[in-house]
């Protein structure tokens, strides 16, 4: 069942985007700071043409600030903000923003209520004649599938069509750069999907370089080219998902990708001892203090095939899987794992534990 029928028309009427120049968007060495308080600190990241980037992180990272310093509604304090090696900002430059060649899409895409749907996306081409304006707007609507809506107020659409219709009115202009801050955070979870999967396919169309906000790691997998990961202001790690998931610098870049059990080692003869076996610490000095990250994915559970016995403390039936707590010899800790949910049956206590290698990760104490 789908529920925004609007979603079903876009499939049909929706036509093909014009293309936009791609741009590549440089921060470089940006700081910023709120009354005295450092925001950002020192971040360098380059967004490619054509390319969506997603900046992830927690909140409070910085995430939000970094995109209002590109679009210009906020300084740097240092650093340079650069289009195609253009200079935005920097020492001595400050565009404002409507001539900066950026888009926006803010989390509270407010349409204005007593405007028509043609109206709201044409709010931004004031600098074009009336004619030329509508039918821009109108070219945009099409791409969004909602050219039907073009004479309706906000209130009549659902809000996955009013999405779209603020997606529309930051393609209208045709920037070279979106800039997209948490744009899916006010859809209900059945809708997002297909709002997210929409826009991305018209971002591609488009080719505009895409910078999107979002503080959940699926999200950022599922959209992204490339994903920035940033905490307390600073660039944690930049990279494909594959990159971030499979390779984190560090045990907040694992812990942010995949839920983790974490042990604290130190390594002896290039191998680290945990209650869940050894982890290879390869190129970490001998007698370094580590902390192990091991998947919950990677925890398997088995009646006696594994090498490591473990008693169930607690299950929770989570659908598709269940959530197990376990008790294993030589730590107070519990090791959490995530099992298929028939995969064990009912009242069993002891099991055992096989973990999986590639869901071992080992890092440095910092
Ligand atoms: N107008 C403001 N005045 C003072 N401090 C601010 C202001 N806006 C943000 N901050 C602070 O700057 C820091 C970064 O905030 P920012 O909104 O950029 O983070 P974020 O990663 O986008 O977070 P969220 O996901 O919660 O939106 C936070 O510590 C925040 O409290």
């Amino acid at each position: 069942m789908d529920p925004d029928p609007g979603t079903q028309a876009a499939e049909h009427t929706r036509r093909t985007a014009g293309v936009t120049f791609a741009a590549r968007l440089t921060f470089d060495g940006i700081h910023h700071s709120y009354h005295g308080k450092e925001t950002i600190k020192g971040v360098s990241l380059t967004a490619e043409p054509g390319e969506v980037l997603c900046l992830l992180g927690p909140s409070g990272s910085g995430k939000t600030t970094l995109l209002r310093i590109a679009a210009g509604i906020e300084a740097q304090s240092h650093g340079r903000v650069m289009l195609n090696g253009r200079e935005l900002a920097g020492p001595g430059v400050f565009l404002p923003p409507e001539r900066r060649g950026i888009g926006l899409m803010f989390q509270d895409f407010a349409l204005f209520p007593h405007m028509t749907i043609i109206d709201n996306v044409r709010f931004g081409l004031t600098a074009m004649p009336q004619k030329d304006a509508i039918a821009e707007a109108m070219g945009a609507l099409e791409r969004v599938g909602l050219a039907h809506y073009a004479q309706k107020f906000p209130h009549v659409l659902s809000g996955g069509e009013q999405q779209r219709v603020a997606l529309a009115r930051a393609l209208a202009p045709r920037p070279e750069v979106l800039l997209m801050d948490e744009p899916f955070s006010g859809l209900d979870s059945r809708l997002k999907d297909t709002i997210r999967a929409d826009t991305l396919a018209i971002l591609r169309e488009t080719r505009a370089t895409a910078i999107v906000v979002t503080h959940d790691a699926e999200e950022a997998m599922r959209m992204a080219d490339r994903i920035a990961l940033l905490r307390d202001g600073t660039l944690v790690q930049a990279g494909t998902s594959d990159d971030l998931y499979r390779r984190p610098c560090n045990l907040f870049a694992a812990a942010f990708f995949s839920e983790i059990n974490e042990f604290d080692g130190v390594v002896r003869n290039g191998l680290v001892e945990t209650p869940v076996g050894e982890a290879s610490a390869q190129g970490i000095g001998e007698g370094t203090p580590v902390s192990v990250a091991v998947r919950l994915s990677g925890v398997g559970v088995a009646e006696k095939s594994g090498s490591i016995p473990a008693r169930i403390i607690s299950r929770r039936f989570l659908g598709v899987v269940e959530l197990l707590s376990l008790a294993v010899p030589g730590t107070e800790k519990l090791v959490r794992a995530r099992v298929r949910a028939d995969h064990l049956r009912p009242g069993i206590r002891d099991v055992t534990l096989k973990i999986n290698r590639q869901d071992i990760l080992v890092f440095e104490k910092t």
